[in-house]
């Protein structure tokens, strides 16, 4: 029987819009298929061993819970966080857990919180919060011969920034992305994935969550062939609709100046 172990980081505080959702997601998406699963919280003052996890998620958070964390996150579990991502640990960070994870986050009045570096992006909180549905298209997943779209919500005011060590998770076909500017959303490095995507963003996209269990049970278990199908009829027909009427739909931007 397959085990997995997978490690929810300040799971009372990095919790906006839902994102317990996702763990909700690997966990059942495991389950169906007779893997067991153990979620461990990582709290504020919690001891981080990297080798005790497969996977470990960060969720959202307002800059008031960002603050708060910050300094455990950088001093107690920073370090052992880089080493493992390095190791290929799987990561899933959502909004400003993938903050986090970058160089630093600049808030609206101009305060820096450091970020672990451990993705080569970097945050700028701008005047306008980029906020609703969004519609990505991602070449990742298509490699892996899942549908590419990814659909989701957003909500935040930080303008992310990539740097040449990773690259974007999709292209934004509706909505803002990582700031509005660049067309890109998201993160990818390793196996890590960064992404604005609430939503949450697993249920919305099983394609994704399989994707990350995937790569976390071939890490784990390496002769595994990967897993099996599951009856994801009812997600499929509601995606099909929302990226329908996303696809359809021009942002009021484009539709104010083309
Ligand atoms: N939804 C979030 O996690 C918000 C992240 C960050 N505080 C921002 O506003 O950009």
């Amino acid at each position: 029987m397959y085990e997995l172990t997978i490690g929810h980081f300040y799971p009372d505080l990095l919790n906006t819009y839902g994102d317990m959702g996702n763990i909700i997601a690997l966990k059942r998406r495991s389950e169906w298929r007779g893997i067991k699963v153990t979620v461990k919280p990582i709290g504020l003052g919690d001891e981080f061993k990297s080798e005790e996890y497969d996977l470990v998620f960060l969720g959202g958070g307002q800059d008031f819970e960002q603050e708060i964390i910050q300094e455990d996150f950088l001093e107690n579990k920073g370090k052992e966080l880089r080493k493992a991502i390095e190791n290929n640990l799987v990561v899933l960070a959502v909004c400003g857990g993938y903050q986090l994870l970058g160089k630093f986050y600049r808030t609206a009045n101009g305060k820096e919180i450091a970020g672990l570096g451990a993705l080569d992006v970097w945050t700028i909180a701008g005047r306008k919060r980029m906020v609703g549905n969004i519609l990505i298209e991602s070449e990742l997943l298509e490699k892996v011969g899942y549908d590419g779209k990814i659909v989701g919500f957003e909500n935040h005011s930080g303008k992310t920034y990539l740097g040449p060590e990773v690259k974007p998770l999709g292209r934004v076909i509706y909505g803002y992305g990582n700031n509005g500017e660049d067309n890109f959303e998201g993160a990818v490095y390793k196996n890590v994935i960064g992404t604005y995507l609430h939503g949450s963003v697993l249920p919305k996209n099983p394609g994704l969550a399989d994707y990350l269990l995937t790569l976390a049970l071939k890490k784990k278990y390496p002769g595994f062939l990967g897993l099996q199908k599951l009856n994801d009829d009812y997600e499929t027909m509601v995606r099909r609709k929302l990226i329908s009427r996303l696809s359809g739909k021009r942002h009021w931007l484009l539709k104010r100046f083309f």
